[in-house]
């Protein structure tokens, strides 16, 4: 069965490279510009360069033509995620939707799949998340993802149908802990990349990827996740990648932090509007989140990197 994929940033290209092994793909811009140059240069020289489009891949600025199949995969960032679906509802209505984002909605404070169900409530939603850099897959590199979807058959066909030669997908039904951890750990590598910046070392990023896991675990289990599902591939898997790889925007954005240099504004940064997000859910929920709390105070310059420092440190010892 075709698929299509709307979206042609990074990760939406890379899945539909990949997807294409399996059969005739669509990628769908909403830029007319982008798509006449992803046509004619058989590459997308934006987001993703140096890697061919493959033949079965097609590129479209028309949403009617892109929704024609009714397996949807929704690769634009997170915040954009409900402008998208309002804009195209009427192409979207029935279709089986699967949000490739990663975070939480700064207005709401929902993940991807309870913004998908109030947003179009006609569609079946799922969530693809999980350790991958888009680069990777394009590449062909072995890859291996969670697919969440509160509907168990339809997740086992979605399995079938989104696995690749080099994409690997598990499954799970707690869509909560997939969307949780995949959203988390972004503000958790925001951290990590600020003490290497700012030169603090290893050690110190050890601490902040277990205490990081820890207060992921504490928010997601509240929302009704399932302990195990941040243990896998959504949470501590995508936490891992993402806490130590250069070619993490999250780490990089927390790099230039630490180092006291400026960050691209243009750049996708999920981490960033996630910790404003999880850190006002934390309080209202009267969750301890304090290195959510902390990057968000850091990414929004209210605080500097040793200040930040001091103040976790200064914390009360508590059991672990
Ligand atoms: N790049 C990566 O390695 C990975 C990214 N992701 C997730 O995928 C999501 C998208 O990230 P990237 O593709 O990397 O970002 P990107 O910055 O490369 O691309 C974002 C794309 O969304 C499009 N877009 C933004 N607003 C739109 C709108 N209103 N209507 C239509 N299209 C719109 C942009 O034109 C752009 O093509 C994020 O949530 C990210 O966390 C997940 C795994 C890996
Ligand atoms: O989600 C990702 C890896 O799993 C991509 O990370 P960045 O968005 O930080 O580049």
């Amino acid at each position: 069965m075709s698929v299509s994929v709307l979206g042609s940033g990074a990760f939406g290209t890379a899945l539909a490279i990949s997807l294409s092994g399996n059969g005739p793909v669509t990628l769908w811009t909403r830029n007319p510009d982008h798509a006449k140059a992803m046509q004619s240069d058989r590459e997308n020289m934006k987001r993703l360069p140096g890697v061919p489009l493959p033949d079965g891949l097609s590129v479209t600025d028309s949403i009617t033509d892109a929704a024609q199949n009714q397996t949807l995969l929704l690769a634009v960032p997170m915040q954009k995620l409900r402008s998208v679906l309002n804009e195209h509802c009427e192409f979207l209505a029935g279709k089986t939707v699967v949000a490739c984002c990663k975070g939480i909605e700064l207005n709401t404070g929902l993940g991807p799949i309870a913004v998908l169900r109030e947003a179009l409530p006609s569609a079946q939603p799922a969530l693809l998340t999980g350790p991958s850099f888009a680069d990777d897959i394009a590449r062909g590199l072995p890859t291996a993802l969670t697919l969440a979807c509160n509907n168990a058959p339809l997740g086992k066909d979605l399995q079938q149908q989104l696995t690749t030669t080099n994409l690997r997908l598990y499954r799970t039904t707690d869509t909560i802990g997939a969307e949780q951890g995949g959203a988390l750990k972004n503000v958790m590598a925001i951290a990590c990349g600020a003490v290497i910046g700012a030169g603090l070392g290893d050690s110190a990023r050890a601490a902040l990827m277990t205490r990081g896991y820890a207060e992921m675990q504490r928010m997601a289990i509240a929302c009704g996740a399932q302990p195990e599902t941040l243990a896998g591939l959504s949470g501590f898997g995508d936490l891992t990648l993402t806490c130590s790889s250069n070619l993490s925007r999250n780490y990089r954005l927390g790099l230039s932090i630490g180092r006291g240099e400026t960050f691209d504004p243009t750049i996708t940064v999920e981490g960033a509007a996630t910790a404003r997000a999880a850190a006002a859910k934390a309080d209202d929920m009267k969750i301890d989140m304090p290195i959510t709390q902390t990057v968000t105070n850091l990414v929004s310059q209210r605080l500097t990197i040793a200040d930040a420092v001091a103040q976790l440190l200064a914390r009360p010892l508590k059991e672990e």
